[in-house]
C-alpha cells in the first residue's frame, strides 16, 4: 500500500485528477450523481462502493469526460478539461468497462492490444514490444494469438486492463473489474491490480466486493443515494457499521472474523495478513489458534 497517505487515507501529492461536479443528469431527468468533489492522488488504490445506483459508475464515467458534469469542473494531471481537450483526459485516464466485449475491436490478443498503440502512430516495432510487455504485467502473453470474443470472463478482463495499460496512462479506472469472476479469477485481477499501482499507475474502481476492496484499497470512497458519503482509510470506513447500513452495505469477512474472534482492538485488522497476524498474535503461547482464511488477499 501507498507510505505516502496521511491518517484519512489521502495522499498529499497534487491529484492526478480532481473532479467537482454539482450534478450529473441523464437525458431522462435522472441525476445520477450530485454535490461530488473527487481527486485522484499519485500512487493510491482508491475503492468506489455502494449499493446499487448509489452512483459508482456515473462518478466513474466522470474520470475520463465519457460523462460531464452539469455544473463543474474536471482537471487531469493539472489541466482542466473542455470540450476541446477531452482527448488529454482519455489518454491520461485509461477506463476499462465491465462489459469486456464492448472494448475488443481486434481478431487477436495481441492485435487487440495493439489497436490503440497504432491509433496513437507508435511505430510498429516499438508498438509490438509495448504490448507484450502490457501482456506480460497482466500474466496473459500465453494468451497473445487468442481470439478475444473466445476468452473467459477473467481473461478478458485481463487483456482488457492490458490494451489499457498499454497507452501508459496516469490513472487506470475500472467499473465493476471483479464481477462475474470466481474467486481465484479475482484475486488474480486483484493481484494485477496491485501489481500495476506498483509501477505508479493509480487505480480507481468501484465493486461490490467489499473483501477485495479491503484487501487492495489504500482509501475507500462510500457513495449512496448519488453522493460521496465517505472517503477513508479502509480500517475507518470498514469498521463504521452505521456508516455501512447507510449505504446499505456489510463489513468484509476479515472484520466479521475479527469481531467474532473477540479482536476489538484498536489495530482494526481489514486485510487477511493483518488479521492471520493479530490471531497468531492473540493464541501464542495457546494452542496454535486455527485461522479462518477469506480467501481475497492477493498474493505477491
Ligand atoms: N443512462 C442512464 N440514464 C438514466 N439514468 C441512469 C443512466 N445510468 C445510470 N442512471 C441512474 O443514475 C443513478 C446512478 O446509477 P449508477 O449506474 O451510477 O449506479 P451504480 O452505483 O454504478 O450502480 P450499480 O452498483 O447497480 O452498478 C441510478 O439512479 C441510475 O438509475
Amino acid at each position: 500500500m501507498s507510505e505516502r497517505t496521511t491518517t484519512d487515507g489521502v495522499n498529499e501529492a497534487e491529484p492526478l485528477v480532481a473532479l467537482r461536479c454539482e450534478a450529473h443528469t441523464y437525458p431522462d431527468g435522472t441525476v445520477g450523481m450530485h454535490d461530488v468533489e473527487f481527486a485522484v492522488h499519485p500512487d493510491e488504490v482508491v475503492a468506489l462502493v455502494g449499493g446499487n445506483g448509489s452512483g459508482k459508475s456515473t462518478l466513474l464515467e466522470h474520470l475520463n469526460a465519457t460523462l460531464v458534469p452539469d455544473e463543474g469542473e474536471l482537471r487531469v494531471t493539472g489541466q482542466a478539461v473542455t470540450n476541446e481537450n477531452k482527448a488529454h483526459a482519455r489518454r491520461e485516464v485509461g477506463f476499462v468497462f465491465q462489459d469486456a466485449d464492448t472494448q475488443i475491436v481486434a481478431p487477436t490478443v495481441l492485435d487487440d492490444v495493439l489497436f490503440g498503440l497504432h491509433n496513437y502512430g507508435v511505430p510498429a516495432d516499438e508498438a509490438e514490444r509495448r504490448a507484450r510487455e502490457a501482456l506480460a504485467t497482466v500474466d496473459a502473453s500465453h494468451l497473445e494469438d487468442r481470439i478475444p470474443h473466445y476468452l473467459s470472463g477473467g481473461e478478458k478482463r485481463l487483456v482488457g486492463l492490458a490494451g489499457v495499460l498499454v497507452l501508459e496512462p496516469s490513472v487506470i479506472v475500472l467499473d465493476e473489474p471483479f464481477a462475474g469472476l470466481d474467486p481465484e479469477r479475482s484475486r488474480l485481477v486483484a493481484d494485477r491490480i496491485r501489481r500495476i499501482d506498483a509501477e505508479g499507475i493509480s487505480v480507481v474502481l468501484s465493486t461490490h466486493d467489499l473483501d477485495t476492496a479491503a484487501a487492495i484499497a489504500d482509501r475507500v470512497c462510500v457513495m449512496a443515494d448519488g453522493g460521496v458519503v465517505s472517503s477513508a482509510t479502509p480500517q475507518e470506513v470498514f469498521y463504521d457499521d452505521d456508516l455501512l447500513e447507510r449505504a446499505n452495505l456489510h463489513p468484509p469477512s476479515t472484520v466479521r472474523i475479527a469481531r467474532d474472534a473477540g479482536l476489538e482492538t484498536d489495530a482494526r485488522p481489514v486485510t487477511e495478513t493483518e488479521l492471520v497476524a493479530l490471531l497468531d498474535e492473540g493464541s501464542a503461547g495457546t494452542d496454535g489458534g486455527a485461522v479462518a482464511h477469506t480467501g481475497t488477499e492477493p498474493t505477491d
